[in-house]
C-alpha cells in the first residue's frame, strides 16, 4: 500500500494532471470531480455458478458476461415463438410469411433490473440509432431476416452487402457480421440482442444481414434452418479459391503488422500507460486508460481490447489479493511491477523513479501483459498452404476409398472428417474455398437447396445490376443509380465507418501475385471441388483448373 501510494503521489506531482484531468471523464466530471461522492452500485442479486436459467460468457477481453436464458426462435403450425418476446408471422416482402417480435415488457423490466449490463450491451446501439431508451427499444418490433449472405469469406461480401442497402426494400443489419447463428447465441441467451441488431419492423422492407463465416461454420446452417426455415433467401458469393484463399492470408498479413504496430505504440507510451494505470487506481483501470491515454494510442483499433484487458487482469490480482488477506492497491502495484520496466538498464528501479522521470524510459512488456496483442502468427505462404493441400490428401488416404471427392456428399465427409473449424479469419485457408462440400454440410443442416443462391464474385464485379437481381430476386426490381467503385467505398465508409479498421479492407488491392507453381498446383487442387460447384449452381465459372 505504502508503495502504490507513493507511485501515485509521484505521478501526480511529476505530471501534475491528477484531479483536472481525471476529472475530465464526463461522467466524474458531471459528478463534480474525483471528489464528488461516490453513487453506491446497486448489488445485484448474486447468481449461482451452475444456474441453469443463466448464460455465462467471457469477452475476448476476459471480461465476464451473463445473461438470461432464453429458448430459440420455433415455429409450431406456421406460429413463430421465442421465449420473453412476443411474436407474429407476418408476410414478408416478396412472399411467404416471416417472423416480427418484440420483447414482452415483463422481459424488458426484468433485464433493466437484473441484466443491466447485458442489457445495455444489446439493446444501446438500438436505443441510439433511434432515440429512445434501452427499454423502448427492446420493446419495439423487429423482424428476423429474410435474405442472409451467409459466405464466403474474402469473396465480395461486403460489396454484395453495401450495394444491397441502397436497395429501397431491404433493411439491413446495423452491423455487418453479426456472427448470431453460428455461435451457440443463437440458442443463449437467445434472439432478443439479435433483433434488435436490425431496424424497427417495416412492411415494405425484407431484413438482412451478412455473415460469411456462416457457410464455413459447423452449425450455423442447422441454427438457420430451424429458426429462419423456408423464410430466407441464403446467398453465397463465390470467388475463385485460389484467389480467395491468397486474399486470405493477405488479409491476415495486414492484421499481424498491424498488432505488431500496437505492440510498437505500447513501447512508445508505455510511461504514459503506467501514469494512467497507477493514477487511475485498482477499480478504475479501463477507465482511467480511456481518459487519459494518448490519443494516438486510443485511435489504434487494438486500444479498447487492450484497455479491458487490463482491466480485468488488475481486478483479477485484486480479487486473489482479497481472498489471501491483501488489499487492491498492493496488488495494482504488483502489477505494474510485473509489468514495466525501465528500458535502457535493464533492472528493476522503483516504479515512482519511472513515474518521476527516472533514468530510463518505461517498457511495457506485452508479450506478460497483453497476450491478445501477440497472440497471431503468419507462416510462410508456401509452407501454409501445401501443407493444407497435404492435410486433406493424408485424411482422405486415411479415411475414405477415394483421394478425390466424387460427389458432394463425399466432400462434406471429408470437411468433416478431416478439419475442425476455426472461427474468425483463420488459417483454413483452403477450406474455406470448398465451397461444395461446405454447401452439402448445409444441406445437411436442413436449409432447402432452391433457397441458396450461388453468385460469382466475377459477376458482382463486371455486371453487378444483373448479380444483385440474382439475390433480390424475390423483392421487387430495383435498379441502382450509381454502382461505381467510389459510390461503393463512399457508402460503406457512411454506414460502416469502422470497417477498415483492423486489416479488414473492401479492396486491398495488393499487387504481389502468389508464386505461379503455387497457384497452379492449387487450382488443381480445387479443380474437381470446383466441378461439384458448378453441378450444385447449374453453371460454369471461368475459374481455372491448372
Ligand atoms: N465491387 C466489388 N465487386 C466484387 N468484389 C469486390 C468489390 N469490391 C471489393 N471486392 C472484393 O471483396 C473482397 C473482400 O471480400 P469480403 O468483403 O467478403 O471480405 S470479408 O470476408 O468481409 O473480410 C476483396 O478482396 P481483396 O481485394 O483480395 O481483399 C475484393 O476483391
Amino acid at each position: 500500500q505504502d508503495n502504490y501510494a507513493s507511485l501515485r503521489r509521484a505521478a501526480r506531482q511529476s505530471y501534475g494532471f491528477g484531479d483536472a484531468r481525471y476529472a475530465s471523464h464526463p461522467r466524474r466530471a458531471a459528478a463534480g470531480g474525483e471528489d464528488a461522492p461516490r453513487r453506491r452500485r446497486r448489488r445485484r442479486r448474486p447468481v449461482q455458478p451452475d444456474d441453469p436459467n443463466v448464460c455465462e460468457s467471457r469477452s475476448r477481453a476476459g471480461v465476464r458476461r451473463r445473461a438470461p436464458k432464453a429458448a430459440p426462435l420455433a415455429w409450431t403450425d406456421g406460429v413463430p415463438a421465442a421465449e420473453g418476446l412476443e411474436c407474429v408471422a407476418a408476410p414478408a416482402p416478396g412472399g411467404g410469411t416471416r417472423a416480427c417480435c418484440r420483447a414482452t415488457l415483463a422481459r424488458a423490466e426484468l433485464l433493466a433490473d437484473e441484466y443491466p449490463a447485458h442489457f445495455a450491451r444489446i439493446a444501446r446501439s438500438a436505443a441510439r440509432a433511434e432515440g429512445v431508451n434501452l427499454v423502448t427499444a427492446a420493446t419495439t418490433w423487429r423482424c428476423f431476416p429474410s435474405l442472409v449472405i451467409v459466405g464466403a469469406q474474402k469473396s465480395g461480401s461486403t460489396a454484395l452487402a453495401v450495394h444491397l442497402t441502397r436497395h429501397p426494400n431491404i433493411a439491413f443489419s446495423r452491423d455487418k457480421e453479426l456472427h448470431f447463428f453460428d455461435k451457440n447465441e443463437s440458442l443463449c441467451p437467445g434472439p432478443l440482442g439479435y433483433l434488435l441488431k436490425f431496424p424497427a419492423r417495416d412492411e415494405l422492407k425484407a431484413t438482412a444481414e451478412a455473415t460469411p463465416f456462416y457457410i464455413a461454420s459447423t452449425e450455423a446452417c442447422t441454427h438457420m434452418a430451424a429458426q429462419l426455415g423456408r423464410r430466407a433467401t441464403y446467398v453465397l458469393i463465390v470467388r475463385e479459391p485460389v484467389a480467395r484463399a491468397y486474399s486470405e492470408y493477405q488479409m491476415k498479413h495486414r492484421r499481424v503488422q498491424g498488432q505488431d504496430g500496437f505492440e510498437k505504440a505500447l513501447q512508445a507510451h508505455a510511461g504514459a500507460i503506467l501514469r494512467c494505470v497507477a493514477e487511475a487506481g485498482p477499480r478504475n483501470a479501463t477507465r482511467g486508460l480511456r481518459a487519459c491515454a494518448p490519443s494516438e494510442l486510443q485511435a489504434l483499433a487494438k486500444f479498447p481490447q487492450f484497455a479491458v484487458s487490463v482491466g480485468v487482469q488488475i481486478a483479477r490480482k485484486a480479487k486473489a489479493a482479497k481472498q489471501a488477506g491483501g488489499d487492491d492497491r498492493s496488488a495494482l502495484y504488483e502489477w505494474l511491477k510485473a509489468c514495466f520496466w525501465v528500458a535502457d538498464e535493464g533492472t528493476k528501479e522503483p516504479l515512482a523513479d519511472l513515474i518521476g522521470g527516472g533514468r530510463g524510459a518505461a517498457r511495457f512488456d506485452a508479450t506478460q501483459c497483453f497476450k491478445e496483442g501477440t497472440r497471431e502468427r503468419l507462416g510462410d505462404l508456401e509452407a501454409v498452404m501445401r501443407d493444407e493441400v497435404a492435410l486433406f490428401h493424408d485424411c482422405a488416404r486415411t479415411h475414405f476409398s477415394w483421394m478425390v471427392p466424387p460427389s458432394m456428399d463425399a466432400a462434406a465427409d471429408l470437411i468433416t472428417k478431416c478439419v475442425r473449424v476455426r472461427t474468425g479469419i483463420s488459417a483454413q485457408y483452403l477450406y474455406r474455398g470448398l465451397y461444395a462440400a461446405q454447401l452439402q454440410r448445409c444441406l445437411r443442416g436442413g436449409v432447402v437447396s432452391s433457397d441458396i443462391v450461388v453468385v460469382d464474385q466475377d459477376v458482382l464485379r463486371r455486371d453487378p445490376q444483373r448479380a444483385l437481381d440474382a439475390v433480390a430476386h424475390r423483392l421487387p426490381r430495383h435498379t441502382y443509380e450509381d454502382l461505381s467503385d467510389a459510390s461503393l467505398k463512399a457508402e460503406m465508409d457512411r454506414r460502416w465507418p469502422d470497417f477498415e479498421k483492423n486489416g479488414w479492407r473492401l479492396d486491398a488491392a495488393y499487387t504481389a501475385p502468389m508464386p505461379e507453381a503455387l497457384r497452379s498446383d492449387l487450382a488443381r487442387f480445387f479443380a474437381p471441388h470446383n466441378e461439384l460447384l458448378f453441378d450444385f449452381a447449374g453453371r460454369r465459372f471461368d475459374w481455372p483448373s491448372r
